[in-house]
């Protein structure tokens, strides 16, 4: 580090006020010239000092700069096509395609090969290097070549089961039924409803039933953090869908990536937009008729951005409610049905006590009875098990009721 120059001495001369005027006036001029010579000097040091304020500062305005973007969490998607010599690369953007030929820092160059998934920021800079693209698409997937779900074990729901069946298994298990009538099976089917009614269920059940891989992802998962993501995992997702047909692609939240569009146009919206768009464009591409079926399920449909459900997209609306008081006592039967529950077990009764419960409700309910059993040391589950377990519910719901979630779903 460079030290700061010594400040000069001020400089100073005793003229004798008695010297003649000429000898006055010389001494007078010396004192002038040293003047001159340290205003010089320090003029000097002054220019040095703004000179190293001015690197100074360009050094903080690059450390702001990189700091801003590190810190700031729109990283683009890139993938690596070619490593070059001199810390070069070349990066093709996900998403708009665009190539660019972008410097790597000493820090990534030894990390990065072509063909690897990066995220890169504003000026193409390399920021991290993501995991193999198989990975990611294994995890934002639920892929199951046989869901162990059937018509059976959904209860309630009758009309709803029907409906799915005509618009989902039907195109898939008889197409031909479609060719000869010459019409068009829908595009894809929206389930709505509040959470735990069984929509999954149905979805998975109609799977199993046609032999479709069942391929789930949650709508959540495609708003990611990386711009470019979003559109490239429904990309992966209907490649997957066509690689494994007959399928059903189950999208859940859909909400997450089809809201109603809003007038702020932040990054993240923007993103979202895209991702709604691959998937649309993903629709209008494929086979109506085909092996591929989509379904998709929300419980905000009041959020819905109407463009998804356009003829030709998801144009089969099914609500798929609470279940009623029959309903429940169906869901009750269904999930006892490996129970060792008491010929006293009033399923009418305790259908009627549980107004307002879904069926996931219903299935907690019946383990929390099988529950008290246990902890009375019976392998026989009584009425007053499902008693004790409503009871304890209802308690631990009514102390818990800042979280009771506030759904719409008309
Ligand atoms: N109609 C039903 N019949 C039998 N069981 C049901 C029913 N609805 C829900 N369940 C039980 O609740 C669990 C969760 O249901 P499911 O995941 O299908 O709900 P969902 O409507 O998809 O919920 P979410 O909107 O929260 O995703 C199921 O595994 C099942 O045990």
């Amino acid at each position: 580090m460079s030290r700061s120059p010594s400040i000069p001495d001020r400089p100073h001369r005793d003229i004798d006020p008695d010297l003649p005027d000429d000898e006055r006036l010389e001494a007078l001029r010396g004192h002038y010239e040293d003047l001159v010579d340290v205003n010089d000097q320090l003029s000097d040091q002054l220019d040095e000092a703004e000179d190293r304020r001015q690197r100074l500062q360009e050094k903080v305005d690059r450390v702001e700069r990189e700091n801003e973007s590190l810190k700031s969490s729109s990283l683009y998607i890139a993938t690596v096509e070619d490593v070059l010599d001199d810390e070069e690369v070349v990066v093709k953007q996900h998403g708009n395609n665009q190539e660019v030929l972008t410097e790597v820092s000493s820090r990534m160059v030894d990390r990065v090969e072509a063909g690897d998934r990066v995220a890169v920021n504003d000026s193409f800079a390399i920021q991290t290097v993501l995991d193999a693209e198989t990975d990611a698409r294994a995890q934002s997937m639920e892929i199951t070549e046989k869901p162990a779900v059937s018509y059976e074990d959904i209860g309630g729901i009758d009309e709803q089961v029907r409906e799915v069946r005509e618009a989902v298994e039907q195109p898939l298990a008889e197409p031909e039924l479609f060719d000869e009538v010459g019409i068009e099976p829908p595009s894809g089917v929206l389930l709505y409803g509040p959470p735990g009614t069984g929509k999954t269920m149905l979805a998975k059940a109609v799977a199993n039933h046609t032999d479709a891989t069942f391929i789930k992802m949650a709508g959540s998962e495609l708003v990611r953090k990386f711009i470019g993501e979003g559109s490239r995992l429904v990309r992966d997702l209907f490649e997957m869908a066509r690689e494994r047909e007959p399928a059903i692609i189950f999208i859940d939240e859909i909400d997450a990536i089809a809201t109603r569009r809003t007038e702020s146009k932040t990054s993240g919206d923007a993103e979202v937009q895209r991702t709604m768009m691959q998937l649309l464009s993903e629709m209008d591409g494929f086979e109506a008729r085909g092996e591929i079926r989509i379904i998709a399920a929300t419980n905000r449909f009041d959020m819905l951005d109407r463009a998804i459900l356009r003829p030709g997209r998801f144009d089969r609306l099914i609500e798929v409610p609470e279940p009623n008081e029959e309903g429940r006592e169906q869901i009750l039967e269904i999930h006892t049905r490996g129970m060792n529950v008491s010929d006293g077990v009033d399923f009418a009764d305790l259908a009627a006590e549980t107004d307002g419960y879904s069926g996931a409700d219903i299935e907690s309910l019946a383990t929390e009875a099988g529950m008290f059993a246990i902890r009375n040391d019976r392998d026989e589950v009584s009425h007053q098990d499902f008693v004790n377990a409503f009871e304890k519910i209802e308690n631990d719901d009514s102390s818990d009721v800042v979280s009771s979630p506030g759904y719409f779903y008309q």
